[in-house]
């Protein structure tokens, strides 16, 4: 993933990187296809991981009525009927932002990150590792381990309500990095973010959400190019703000 980045860190490194005025230099052809790739990264990197994160987010609060009532309480606490969610009221929806993130550990949507490949022999936990090997990072078994995490297959957004500092998305809790850590962690983590916060927040501020029948949706997963949910999400959507001019 990512050949443009990638590029430019090893032209960067091997001294290989053209400078004109100081400033770092590349030819228009180098431009034209590193920007398709990049552009190609960030098409593939945003939009299949963030709807499906958004599906299971959706899923495990239909699974949870008590945890989607408390995110529907902040909600009018803090937005009210009257008006729509803003980028503004964001950093105020912290149990929200728990739900998220709780949802990033137990459904990583990218569950062994993307392909890594040593630089040179080393020896990790007693293993040799040798140079040029293929390296997979199972982040779902990490944090679904109960070494570091109680109870760890329930859903519990409580548990990022406490230590907040040590459970972010910048990679240096490895217990905890659904983004990938280092200098090739996912670069599309602050609007990753935000977006999964304003589609949640308006979702479950305009509407009441219902289950078909009642059926209770269940947790079985399909890896495809990401980690989805085998059967998706079906639910029936029910406005339940009292302004009715919140959904022109
Ligand atoms: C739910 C949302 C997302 C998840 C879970 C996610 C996850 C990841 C992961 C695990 C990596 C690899 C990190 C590693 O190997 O250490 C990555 C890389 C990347 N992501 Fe994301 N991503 C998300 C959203 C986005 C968005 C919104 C963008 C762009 C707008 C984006 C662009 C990229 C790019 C360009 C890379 C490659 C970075 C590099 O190789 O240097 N991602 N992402």
């Amino acid at each position: 993933m990512s050949n443009f980045y990638g590029k430019v860190v090893d032209l960067a490194s091997d001294g290989r990187l053209r400078h004109r005025d100081g400033i770092a230099a590349f030819t228009i052809t180098e431009v034209a296809a590193t920007l398709t790739v990049a552009t190609l990264d960030m098409i593939i990197g945003s939009t299949d991981t963030t709807s499906t994160t958004m599906e299971w987010a959706m899923t495990e609060l239909l699974r949870h009525p008590n945890k989607l009532q408390r995110v529907v309480e902040e909600l009018d606490a803090i937005i009210g009927d009257q008006t729509s969610v803003e980028e503004s009221h964001l950093p105020r929806l912290l149990y929200l932002e728990a739900v998220v993130k709780e949802t990033f550990r137990i459904h990583p949507p990218a569950p062994l990150l993307f392909p890594h490949m040593s630089s040179e022999t080393t020896i990790v936990a007693g293993y040799t590792i040798p140079k040029n090997s293929n390296i997979f990072f199972n982040v779902r078994a990490i944090q679904r381990n109960a070494e570091f995490w109680e109870d760890p297959l329930r859903f519990e957004p409580e548990r990022f309500l406490k230590d907040t500092e040590k459970r972010n998305y910048t990679g240096n809790s490895f217990h905890f990095f659904p983004f990938g850590s280092g200098r090739r962690i996912c670069v599309g983590i602050p609007l990753a973010e935000k977006i999964m916060m304003q589609i949640l927040a308006t979702l479950l501020h305009c509407f009441k959400w219902e289950l078909p029948n009642g059926r209770i949706p269940n947790v079985k997963e399909k890896l495809q190019l990401v980690l989805s949910k085998a059967e998706p999400l079906v639910v029936v959507p029910v406005a339940r703000l009292s302004n009715l001019m919140q959904y022109k």
